[in-house]
C-alpha cells in the first residue's frame, strides 16, 4: 500500500538537498491551487504529537495585507542592524531577510496549544511538542514546494505577539493562537546551489562529523583536538605567500616600503593560499575565563571574586574590551573554561566550564591532562563555531586573577628563562609581593620539572584552564586557515602550548600588541612573532589584540586594493634606472652642439 518504489529514496535525497530557503527571485507567476492543494496535503501529514494536528494555514492573497507585514519585518530588520557590531552590521545590510511583498503568497502557519483538550499523549510532559510539531508541517510543506518549483522563505523579522495582534485584528485569527512561521510562497527564477546566506558569507556549514556524538557526549568520529592536529600537519603556506610577495614588487608603494604591513599581507595570503587574501572581517574577540589555585598563595592583590565580576561587566558591555571592540566593529564572546563561580546564562557567554579554577600549582599539577584536553577541545570548538558563524578574523582575550602567574611559569617551562626573568607585575603589585610572585613561580617550576617536549604536561602542571582554551583557539583557528590576533601574556603563554603541539599552526597567528610582561616579550621571540603595536598594555582581556584589528584589515586591503605600477601608469624605480641607462645622451641635451 504504501510500499516505496526504486529510485524513491534518490528522489527524496534529491528534493531535501535541492530545498533552499528563498528571499530572493519571486516571480508574478499565479500559484495553482492544486499544486498549493499538495503542498498544504504534505505539510497536514506531518507527525504530530498525540496525532493533535495543532497546525492550521493561513493563507494570505492579500497584496495590502502582505504590505502591511513587510512593514513590521522591515522594522525588526532596523532594530537588528541597530544591534549589531559595525562589520557585521556592513555585511548585512546587503542581505534580504524577506520577499513577503514580493512572493504571491504568504503562508501563515499556526500552533493551537489547546488542539486536543487536556489529554493530549506526549504534550502533557512537554508542552512545546505542539509548537515542535508545527515545525515539523512546515518542513513537509517546504520539500514538498521544493518538489513542486515553488520557493518558500520562512521569515522570523517579526515580534510574534505584533504578528499574532495584527492578524487577529485584520483576519480575526484567534488571539490562543502562536504563529510559528510566516513562510512566503510562490514560483521562482531558480534555486541556488547553496543557501544565500552561505554564498554571501554570513555563516558556512558545519560539517556532520562534528554534530554527531556516539554512546557519550563529545565522542565524534574524530576527536576535535586529534582531528585539528592531524589537519595541521600539512597547512601549506608557500603558494599565497609566493603570490603575496611577488604582487606586493608590483604595488605602486617603494619596495619594502610597507614593512611589516606588508608582511602581515604574505601571511594572511599564505594561509589563505591566495592573493589577495579574504578581507579579515567581521572579527570576534573570544574572552577565556577561569580561576587559579595559586591565587592563595598571594600572587595578586585582587580577590577571586573578581574573574567572575569582571566576566560580567564583559557580558554588561562595560569593560576596556568592550569600549576596544566597539571601536573596531568587533563582536564580543566569553568563554567560561573555569570560572570558580558558577555564572547565570547570558548572551554572549558561552558555558564551558571543565572545573571552577585550576589547583595550586605549588602544591600538585593544576589540572589533570584530562582536563587540559578538554579545556582545549573547548577552545577547539569555539573557533570552529565562531568561523562558521562567519567571523573572518579571531582575536584571543583571557580574565583570571593570579594568570600572569600560571603564564610565567609557562612561558619558562617553554623558553628555558628562569623565574626571576619571566615573573611581572601583573596587574600592578608592590616590591613584596613581586618577589613572593617570583618565589611561587620558582617553587612551581622545581616541583615540576616541566619538559617542553611534553606539551599537554607542562600545561597541566603550571597552566590555566583558560591558557588551554585559548591553545585549543590558536589550533582550531589554524586548521581552519582563519587568522587569529593574540594578546598579551596569557596569550603568548598559551601559544607556546600550541606551537608545541603543532608548529604549523603559528602561520595563523598575528601579534596584535607587546604587553608589558617580560614573559610576553620572551614568549613572542621564542615564537619568532613580531608584535603589531606596543602600547605598553596590561589589560588583557583582549585589548590590545583588538586595536590591531584595522592593521590586520588595512594589511589585506592593500593587497586588494592598492594599483600597480601598470595599471596606475607609475614609473617604476628600475624601469626608471633602466630607461636612463639606454637613453641617448646627446638626445636630451637641449645645448648638444
Ligand atoms: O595581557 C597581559 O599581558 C596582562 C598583563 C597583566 C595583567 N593582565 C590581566 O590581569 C589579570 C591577571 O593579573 P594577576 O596580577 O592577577 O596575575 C588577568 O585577568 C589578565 O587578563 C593581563
Ligand atoms: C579590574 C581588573 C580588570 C581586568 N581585566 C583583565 N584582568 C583584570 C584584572 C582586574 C583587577
Amino acid at each position: 500500500m504504501s510500499a516505496l518504489q526504486p529510485g524513491d529514496r534518490d528522489a527524496l535525497h534529491r528534493v531535501l538537498r535541492a530545498r533552499r530557503d528563498v528571499r530572493t527571485g519571486f516571480v508574478d507567476t499565479p500559484v495553482g491551487e492544486e499544486r498549493l492543494h499538495r503542498v498544504l496535503a504534505a505539510a497536514h501529514a506531518a507527525p504530530s504529537v498525540g496525532f493533535s494536528q495543532p497546525w492550521d494555514f493561513l493563507v494570505l492573497r492579500s497584496p495590502g495585507l502582505r504590505d502591511e507585514l513587510a512593514t513590521l519585518a522591515q522594522q525588526q530588520r532596523r532594530e537588528f542592524a541597530a544591534s549589531l557590531p559595525a562589520a557585521r552590521a556592513r555585511q548585512f545590510a546587503g542581505l534580504r531577510v524577506e520577499a513577503i511583498r514580493e512572493a504571491p503568497l504568504g503562508v501563515v502557519v499556526t500552533c493551537d496549544p489547546t488542539r486536543g483538550g487536556r489529554h493530549v499523549l506526549g504534550r502533557h510532559t512537554q508542552p512545546r511538542m505542539a509548537a515542535h510539531s508545527v515545525a515539523g508541517a512546515v518542513q513537509n510543506l517546504w520539500l514538498a514546494a521544493r518538489a513542486e518549483d515553488l520557493g518558500v522563505g520562512w521569515v522570523s523579522f517579526f515580534d510574534e505577539r505584533v504578528l499574532a495582534r495584527t492578524l487577529h485584528e485584520r483576519v480575526g485569527m484567534p488571539l490562543h493562537l502562536e504563529v510559528v512561521a510566516y513562510l512566503c510562497v510562490g514560483h521562482v527564477e531558480g534555486f541556488a546551489d547553496e543557501p544565500e546566506l552561505a554564498t554571501a558569507g554570513w555563516a558556512r556549514r558545519r560539517p556532520l562529523a562534528w554534530a554527531v556524538h556516539t554512546d557519550t557526549w563529545g565522542n565524534h568520529a574524530m576527536d576535535p583536538l586529534d582531528e585539528t592536529l592531524a589537519a595541521l600537519a600539512d597547512l601549506d603556506t608557500a603558494e599565497g605567500e609566493a603570490a603575496a610577495r611577488e604582487h606586493l614588487t608590483r604595488m605602486t608603494v617603494p619596495p619594502g616600503g610597507l614593512g611589516e604591513v606588508g608582511e602581515l599581507g604574505v601571511r594572511l595570503s599564505g594561509l589563505a593560499g591566495s592573493c589577495p587574501p579574504p578581507l579579515p572581517e567581521p572579527a570576534v574577540v573570544a574572552i577565556f575565563a577561569g580561576d587559579h589555585g595559586v591565587h592563595a598563595r598571594g600572587v595578586t592583590p585582587w580577590p577571586q571574586e573578581v574573574t567572575a565580576q569582571m566576566v560580567a561587566n564583559f557580558l554588561a558591555g562595560g569593560a576596556a574590551v568592550n569600549a576596544f571592540a566597539a571601536t573596531v566593529g568587533a563582536e564580543v564572546q566569553v568563554v567560561d573554561v573555569g570560572v570558580a563561580a558558577d555564572l547565570d546564562p547570558a548572551a554572549g557567554l558561552l558555558p564551558r566550564k571543565v572545573r571552577h579554577g585550576t589547583r595550586d600549582m605549588t602544591a600538585g599539577p593544576a589540572m589533570t591532562r584530562d582536563e587540559a584536553r578538554a579545556a582545549m577541545r573547548a577552545g577547539v570548538e569555539t573557533a570552529r563555531d565562531l568561523v562558521t558563524a562567519g567571523s573572518r578574523l579571531l582575536v584571543t582575550g583571557d580574565m583570571g586573577i593570579a594568570n600572569t602567574t600560571a603564564s610565567a611559569a609557562l612561558v619558562a617551562a617553554f623558553t628555558g628563562a628562569s623565574a626571576e626573568q619571566v615573573t611581572g607585575r601583573g596587574t600592578g603589585i608592590d616590591d613584596a609581593t613581586h618577589a613572593r610572585k617570583t618565589d611561587v613561580v620558582g617553587e612551581a617550576l622545581a616541583l615540576h620539572r616541566p619538559d617542553p617536549a611534553d606539551p599537554l604536561g607542562v600545561l597541566a602542571a603550571v597552566g590555566g584552564l583558560e591558557h588551554a582554551g585559548v591553545a585549543g583557539f590558536l589550533l582550531g583557528a589554524a586548521a581552519l586557515r582563519t587568522p587569529v590576533l593574540l594578546d598579551g601574556v596569557v596569550s603568548g603563554a598559551a601559544a607556546l602550548v600550541a606551537a608545541a603541539l603543532a608548529p604549523t599552526a603559528s602561520h595563523a597567528w598575528i601579534a596584535g600588541h607587546r604587553s608589558v610582561e617580560p614573559a610576553h616579550t620572551l614568549a613572542l621571540e621564542h615564537l619568532g612573532l613580531a608584535p603589531a603595536l606596543d602600547l605598553a598594555l596590561r589589560v588583557g582581556e583582549g585589548t590590545g589584540a583588538l586595536l590591531a584589528v584595522p592593521v590586520v584589515t588595512a594589511a589585506a586591503r592593500a593587497l586588494a586594493d592598492v594599483a600597480t605600477f601598470d595599471a596606475a601608469g607609475v614609473t617604476e624605480k628600475d624601469r626608471a634606472e633602466k630607461d636612463l641607462a639606454t637613453e641617448d645622451p646627446t638626445e636630451s641635451r637641449g645645448d648638444a652642439p
